[in-house]
């Protein structure tokens, strides 16, 4: 069977998207006749709002970002609206070195009852959201390397038809819930009303209301907030003038405590 390759992220700071199309290339790459691909970036809201479908003919590569351990909740109605129809499905989920927990398992889940076979699952690792330092700059090229070996084994299971072959992957049901936070006294902290700070380094050229998930920036006056905060870092990591910040002490020791308690190099695991 030919197959059409989509390769779909939603990706605030570029880490997700990065390992996706790098996997959609490389499977592309291995299959008879160079499939095309097709990209959908879910990271702006406005394509949330609309639906897609997909049929048996088509793999389709989902890769989120891992949130507090899950699948990020404000992604979850988008994800449940997909209809898959019998199509191939690879859930990949990227994150900051610290764990994935149960956020493979919970995508793999929605895929699959949302009518998808999987035939593939990864999680992968990418540079931290709230950091510039732990896992800089990653997906690196070790990591690449390895998504071009997860690629091979792909196109060697699709090409020997045994795709419907079924494969488990770490996490627990019913999921744990979402992780949190704790302050210099160990107690769980609750950082959801965080907003980021501007600073007079600021000059208003948008990009940050332009690539907020949540459009949540105000066009006409960005250091104002008109929505909710995901602290997805979308706004911080790409300000060409470093004018966003957070201040916020509960958040800044969370950042802190990550930098130094998960700095040890996690791997990425490959399932199929
Ligand atoms: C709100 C939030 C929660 C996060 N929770 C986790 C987590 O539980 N475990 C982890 O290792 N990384 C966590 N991260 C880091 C992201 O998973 C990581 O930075 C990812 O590469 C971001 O993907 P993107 O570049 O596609 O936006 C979190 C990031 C954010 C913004």
């Amino acid at each position: 069977m030919e197959f059409k390759i989509n390769a779909m992220y939603f990706s605030a700071t570029g880490t997700t998207r990065k390992a996706v199309c790098c996997l959609a290339d490389k499977i592309s790459e291995k299959l008879q006749n160079r499939a095309m691909i097709k990209y959908v970036d879910f990271t702006l809201p406005q394509v949330r709002k609309e639906s897609i479908s997909f049929s048996y003919d088509e793999i389709v590569i989902i890769g989120i970002p891992v949130y507090a351990g899950r699948v990020p909740n404000i992604l979850l109605k988008y994800l449940k609206s997909i209809e898959g129809n019998g199509a191939l499905s690879i859930p990949m989920v990227v994150y900051g070195n610290r764990n994935y927990d149960d956020a493979l398992i919970e995508l793999k889940d929605i895929l699959e009852s949302k009518g998808f076979n999987t035939v593939a699952s990864g999680a992968f690792i990418g540079e931290h959201a709230f950091s510039d330092i732990l896992a800089k700059n990653r997906p690196d090229s070790q990591d690449l390397e390895i998504i071009n070996g997860f690629a091979d084994k792909i196109a060697f299971k699709l090409a020997n038809k045994s795709h419907a072959e079924k494969h488990d992957v770490p996490g627990q049901r019913p999921y744990r819930p979402y992780y949190m936070p704790r302050d210099k006294t160990g107690q769980p902290v609750d950082i959801r009303k965080v907003t980021p700070k501007t600073s007079s380094n600021c000059t208003s050229c948008k990009l940050c209301a332009k690539v907020c998930p949540m459009g949540s920036i105000s066009f006409d006056e960005v250091s104002n907030f008109k929505g909710i905060c995901i602290k997805c870092c979308a706004c911080i990591k790409k300000c060409p003038n470093q004018a966003k910040y957070f201040d916020d002490p509960d958040y800044l020791h969370h950042k802190e405590e990550l930098e130094i308690n998960f700095i040890f190099r996690r791997e990425p695991e490959v399932f199929l």
